[in-house]
């Protein structure tokens, strides 16, 4: 396959392009995958357990090495510029990791010093997010004592630290409380709002088609459609023109199930 290339005239449009990607574990968990995120959307990557979300995005982020394919980043091929491409990404897992005997604050200028942010303008940064994810009375306390959710919000932060111009999420809302949850959708909405791109995995499909500007439906690490809702409902054929994203993923992925 040859390298992505793009034409010198033409504005990027395209925050993330994936061509053939192919990622084999005890059997295929991504196969021959095409994806196409546009630079200021917020994508919602769908699919049943397993279907190969998470090593699809491992993979983009740079964390897992694909058996073969092609991932552009805003242009940067992540074969050739491995590190040029991982500096415009962010990931956050759907376990948070983070150190237990730290603080957030603590925790926020390590990780922005891994990514060489200027300390003062660290500091600022994570101050302002711990106070937008309703953290800054536990700003200066360990997280060994935090919640599942408060350690899920400082995994956020740390991912929005350096500002990357691709943030990816992998169930970002599960195990948050409601206020919460919605915290963190504003976050993301206000992000798309000023030009961010964003892609999330999730299960609540009511997220997905309230939030999202397009959707990727994949299951056995395959894509198997790719749009917003009425784009969706065209590619699952019989799907009524008032059917829910439910109606249309579950259509979908049945068709995909090996009879
Ligand atoms: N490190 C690994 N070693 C072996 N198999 C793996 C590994 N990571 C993923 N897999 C397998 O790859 C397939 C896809 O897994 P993946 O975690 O990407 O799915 P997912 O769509 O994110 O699922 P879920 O919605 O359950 O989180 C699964 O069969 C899984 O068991």
């Amino acid at each position: 396959m040859p390298a992505l290339r793009r034409d010198p005239g033409t504005a990027l449009t395209e925050a993330l392009i994936v061509r053939g990607l192919n990622k084999t574990f005890a059997k295929p968990a991504v196969a021959n995958l095409d994806l196409t995120v546009r630079a200021g959307e917020l994508y919602a990557l769908l699919g049943p357990n397993g279907a190969g979300k998470t090593t699809t995005l491992r993979m983009v982020a740079g964390l897992t090495k694909p058996d073969s394919g092609e991932i552009s980043i805003f242009g940067v091929d992540a074969r050739r510029d491995p590190a040029g491409a991982k500096a415009l990404v962010a990931w956050a897992p759907d376990e948070a990791m983070i150190y237990d005997r730290l603080t957030p604050l603590e925790y926020l200028e390590f990780v922005a010093g891994l990514w060489s942010v200027d300390p003062k303008l660290a500091k600022t940064r994570a101050e302002q997010l711990l106070a937008q994810l309703g953290l800054a009375d536990e700003a200066r306390r360990r997280c060994e004592g935090f919640s599942r959710g408060m350690k899920q919000k400082v995994a956020l932060a740390g991912a929005l630290i350096h500002d990357p111009r691709l943030l990816i999420l992998d169930e970002p809302l599960t195990g948050l409380d409601a206020a919460a949850a919605r915290l963190v959708k504003d976050m993301l909405q206000a992000r798309v709002d000023a030009g961010g791109t964003v892609i999330l995995t999730t299960h609540i499909l009511e997220v997905a088609e309230r939030m999202a500007d397009r959707i990727g439906i994949i299951a056995g690490g395959r894509l198997l459609a790719e749009g917003q809702l009425e784009d969706l409902r065209a590619q699952a054929g019989g799907a009524g023109g008032s059917s829910t994203l439910e109606d249309v993923f579950l259509q979908l992925t049945a068709e995909s199930q090996p009879a």
